[in-house]
């Protein structure tokens, strides 16, 4: 196919090697999504938003500026009385790149003609928000990339029931990639591949966010809610206060088991196993860096000759959570955006592309 034949977004200001992408939440994910793609010189952000605020530069903003502007008043969805938010120019809008807003997000889909990819780092806190985004991006006609890092394997369903409107659109749209579900899936399916049945796949992580814990607070309020006694709409409306009593509770470290991870179904979306073959579970530690346990990935499987066995991928405790979830986000991002350059559209997730570097 000649570059001339591939359908592309606006690519008057871009060459096929460029991106310009936004990002849509600025919290502990967003931020580090911006940060990290510093280290990547073919990817331009070029909007960035958070509940109060809008951040547009089509000549690329400032990351630095962003983000000093932004340390320690982030915008996020740390209760009613968040304490990292401050003043009427809470999170982004704090930045002399923003302007305050009531609608951030049309404001970035007012702007997507002119832009490549979007990294939606939102929260998940009712499980159709994110859905309910893309809609608003089919409504405007965008035609690009859509990446989300969400946790929830019932979200991925409704994606998926909206696969011929992305379609249509020319949206490629890849669910899940982050770390888990993400890239730690797109392991899992690259292990299965000793094996002609895979009777088991494990997923146990470790994360150690003493100092990242202030940043990371929409991330650990989400992960209380998959405590059995929890559940979406309770973590919601609880304050700073009772969240930070569950973590006293047990003494800042809690253990997860059976988490409802979407990496059981992008695994059966992708051919691996069963979604019920999948467990996740994992020990988040507020009050050391150190990882509390390593992060591994275990596939059990038969292979074609009778052996049974398992394969093993293990992340260094020396890599962090959010180099986790936010370089695999944007090499998914990357890879995504060479498909819809090629055509390809509608819903994928992280077993079925490799990310991009
Ligand atoms: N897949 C993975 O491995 C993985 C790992 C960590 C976090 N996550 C997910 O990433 C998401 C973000 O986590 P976080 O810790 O950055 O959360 P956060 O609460 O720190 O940040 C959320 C951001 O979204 C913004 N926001 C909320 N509602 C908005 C709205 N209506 N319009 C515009 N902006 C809005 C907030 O202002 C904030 O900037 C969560 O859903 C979390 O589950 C996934």
């Amino acid at each position: 196919m000649n570059d001339a034949d591939k359908p592309t977004t606006d690519t008057t200001t871009t060459t096929m090697d460029e991106i310009r992408f936004a990002v849509l939440g600025t919290g502990g994910i967003g931020r580090r999504t911006l940060d990290v793609s510093k280290q990547k010189p073919e990817l331009t952000p070029v909007a960035a938003c958070d509940r109060h605020g809008v951040a547009i530069d089509h000549d690329g903003l400032d990351v630095d500026e962003l983000l000093s502007a932004t340390e320690g008043n982030i915008a996020s969805d740390g209760g009613t009385t968040a304490v990292k938010e401050s003043g009427e120019n809470k999170g982004v809008a704090a930045s002399s790149q923003a302007v305050s807003t009531e609608t951030p997000i049309d404001d970035v889909i007012a702007e997507s003609d002119a832009i490549d990819a979007v990294l939606i780092a939102l929260p998940n806190f009712e499980h159709d928000f994110i859905p309910r985004v893309a809609d608003r991006f089919v409504e405007a006609d965008y035609s690009g990339v859509l990446v989300d890092v969400l946790k929830r394997s019932r979200v991925i369903g409704m994606l998926e029931d909206r696969t011929d409107a992305f379609e249509s659109a020319g949206i490629t749209f890849v669910c899940g990639a982050g770390a888990t579900p993400g890239f730690l899936t797109g392991a899992a399916a690259l292990a299965a591949q000793s094996f002609v049945t895979v009777e088991e796949v494990e997923i146990w992580w470790g994360v150690g966010l003493k100092s990242g814990y202030e940043d990371n607070r929409g991330t650990v309020r989400e992960d209380i809610a998959h405590l059995p006694e929890y559940d979406i709409e309770t973590v919601r409306e609880m304050s700073d206060e009772e969240i930070e009593a569950v973590i006293d509770e047990h003494d800042g470290v809690l253990e997860f088991h059976d988490m409802e991870h979407a990496d059981d179904v992008l695994l059966e979306r992708a051919g691996i196993c069963d979604a019920e073959d999948v467990t996740v579970g994992g020990i988040l530690d507020v009050t050391s860096d150190e990882k509390p346990t390593t992060t591994t990935v275990r596939v059990t499987g038969t292979t074609f000759d009778g052996e049974r066995g398992t394969n093993t991928f293990e992340l260094d405790d020396a890599t962090s959570m959010e180099a986790n979830v936010n370089g695999p986000a944007l090499g998914y991002l990357k890879s995504a955006v060479r498909r819809n350059r090629g055509g390809e559209y509608g819903v994928f997730g992280p077993a079925e592309l490799l990310p991009g570097f």
